[in-house]
């Protein structure tokens, strides 16, 4: 698995680093307002866990599973939902927590559903925004590391749904997915 990572982008310790910071800032940011946390699945289960342990206000979870990549480096285009919510978002803050944002296409999707559900407010934090390859003209309100034009995986990051167990970022080789 090590063998078909041309660079390591962010190690362990940057990782956690960052989001911690992200942690206490989005715990400054909706302190009294018991958000609805949403793990967008399965890309962002790592970033998830780790950030809700370094958040200190009351909160909710829930999950949501969407996919658009399939065993691809390009979005298909096409956002499906695998598993919805189990919690309404009707009156709540929500905070979608992604881990990459790369054309846009599955926040603009997620935004659009949440907010034609009548969320309260609907808010994103991504640990990754990769902006050179946006398709959909969108920012997260909150960004850890801005990526550049490679395919990257690793910290919940698949390739054909392999390498999300690696503890840090790294580019993934060409060769790996060009074969
Ligand atoms: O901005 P976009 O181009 O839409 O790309 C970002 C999305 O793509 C990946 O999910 P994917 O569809 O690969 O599903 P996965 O999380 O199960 O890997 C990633 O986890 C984001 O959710
Ligand atoms: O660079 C990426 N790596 C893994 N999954 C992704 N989904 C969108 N972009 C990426
Ligand atoms: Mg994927």
């Amino acid at each position: 698995m090590l063998s078909d990572i041309q660079e390591v982008l962010y190690d362990e310790g940057k990782l956690q680093a960052k989001v911690k910071e992200l942690g206490e800032q989005l715990s400054r940011d909706f302190e009294g307002r018991n958000p609805l946390v949403i793990c967008v699945l399965k890309g962002a289960f790592i970033f998830m866990s780790d950030l809700v342990k370094t958040m200190t206000i009351p909160l909710e979870i829930d999950f949501m599973a969407v996919s658009s990549y399939g065993q691809s480096t390009k979005s298909s285009g096409v956002v499906k939902i695998i598993k919805d919510l189990d919690t309404s978002v009707e009156g709540r803050d929500v905070l979608i927590v992604e881990d990459i944002i790369d054309s846009g296409l599955t926040l603009s999707y997620l935004i659009d559903v949440l907010e034609r559900r009548n969320a309260k407010s609907v808010t994103v934090a991504t640990l990754f925004d990769k902006p050179a390859r946006r398709t959909v003209d969108l920012q997260a309100d909150y960004t850890g590391f801005t990526l550049p034009d490679e395919f990257v995986v690793g910290y919940g990051l698949d390739f054909a749904e392999k390498y999300r167990n690696l503890p840090f970022i790294g580019i993934l080789k060409p060769e790996v997915y060009e074969k």
